[in-house]
Order: C-alpha cells, then structure tokens, then sequence
C-alpha cells in the first residue's frame, strides 16, 4: 500500500492506490482505502486490510453516535482520539493499522496520522504504508503550501504513481481525494497502468513494441 495525505492553501488532497496483498498473490486491484466516514471526514487505510476495515467501520459508528447524542459533529481531533484509545487497547496484540484521518470542522482542515503502535499526531503532510519511500521522494521534493488545486491533484497522483511502479505491494487504481470546507470532493480514479506514459518522459505515449 501508498496512501498520502497534505494540506495545503486550498485543503487537503488525500491520493492513495488500490492494491490488497496476500504474500506474493494479489488479493484485490480495486481495494478502497480512502474511506467517506462522513462528509466532512475521510480515513486512508494501510496495514492489515481485515484490521483496518473493521476499525474504521467502528469508529464510523462512534462519530455517527457522537453526532445523534451531541447534535453536531465529531471534530477530527476527537476522532482521531477515539480510534487511537480504541486501537491502543489491542497494542502489542497483533493489529497493524496506520491510518490518516483528513476533515474540516470548527477548527478548519485537520490531518492526523494514527497507528497501531499508539502514534496518533496532527500533521501538514504524510505517507504511509510499503509505497511510501518511494511517495515521499516525489512528494517532498513537489510540496509547496501555495499550490493550485489542479497542482495539487497531480502531485498526489504522480507521488502515488511512482511507487506503484517501484513497489511491489502498491498498484491498481489511483485514487484522489479533496477535502474542502464543504465537505469531500472525489477528484480522479485512474488505472496506474495507464498513467505510465505519461510520467516516463522516455518512453512513447504509444505501448512499446521493442523488447
Ligand atoms: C486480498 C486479500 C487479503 C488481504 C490480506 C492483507 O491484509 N493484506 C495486507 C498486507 C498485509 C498486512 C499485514 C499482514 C499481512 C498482509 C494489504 O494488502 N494491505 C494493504 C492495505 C489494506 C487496507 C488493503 B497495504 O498496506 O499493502
């Protein structure tokens, strides 16, 4: 897995890809890891895919509970506590999550990464999972707090694209996300396959026939 998460003048982009790894076998192309916990808040996944779908979905239920007894809703701070104290009981036990949880609430647009170790932070920009070494050299070397939105789109997306292409365990379908004050916005789907050409300035953008 890659999944990264930054904010930025115009919000913050979440851009992750779409591949499920069962040892050397690929166990899903198409795996949703950016995850609509409601409008105003979105999770990344990474880790143990059994791990991180099931505490999201609970964490889910928490914030919509949270929301009926209190009338308004959860910040992402409080969010990003409650999974971190959920998950902190299981430490030790086996789970492996890393999450980033991105939303806009009282306080503006919030970033938090949370783990499976306890780690839970705020944050301008994150990367997380097998792909993120490979993320972080695009995306480090690309990130400037005055993007455009349209800038911003296509850092996320070539930060992924370049470790799906190194990384064995990152592939599939590019996904990106904008948070906004507003609510999310689902940006772009696309096959990393066939955004090939277009970051491999060598190469044609018709498929190469030589060996
Ligand atoms: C398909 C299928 C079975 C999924 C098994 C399964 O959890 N794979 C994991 C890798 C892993 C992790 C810990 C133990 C073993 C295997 C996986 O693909 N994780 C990706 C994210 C999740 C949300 C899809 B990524 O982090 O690579």
């Amino acid at each position: 897995t890659t999944t990264l998460g930054f904010q930025y003048q115009g919000g913050i982009i979440l851009a992750v890809d779409s591949r499920a790894t069962g040892g050397q076998f690929i166990g899903s192309s198409t795996m949703k890891k950016i995850v609509e916990i409601n409008d105003y808040l979105l999770g990344t996944l990474a880790g143990g895919a059994a791990d991180c779908v099931y505490w999201d979905r609970v964490l889910a239920r928490q914030c919509r509970m949270y929301e009926l007894r209190n009338r308004e809703r959860i910040s992402i701070a409080a969010a990003s506590k409650l999974l971190s104290n959920m998950i902190y009981n299981f430490k030790g036990m086996g789970l492996s999550i890393g999450m980033m949880l991105a939303g806009w609430d009282k306080r503006g647009p919030g970033l938090y990464y949370v783990d499976s170790e306890g780690t839970r932070t705020p944050g301008k920009v994150f990367s997380v999972g097998s792909g993120s070494v490979f993320a972080f050299g695009v995306l480090d070397s690309g990130y400037r707090w005055d993007l455009t939105d349209e800038q911003a789109y296509e850092l996320g997306r070539r930060a992924i694209y370049h470790a799906t292409h190194r990384d064995a365990y990152s592939g599939g379908i590019i996904r990106v996300y904008h948070m906004k004050s507003t609510g999310w916005v689902h940006i772009s789907d696309q096959d990393s396959k066939d955004l090939h050409y277009a970051y491999h300035a060598d190469k044609s953008a018709e498929p190469s026939t030589s060996t």
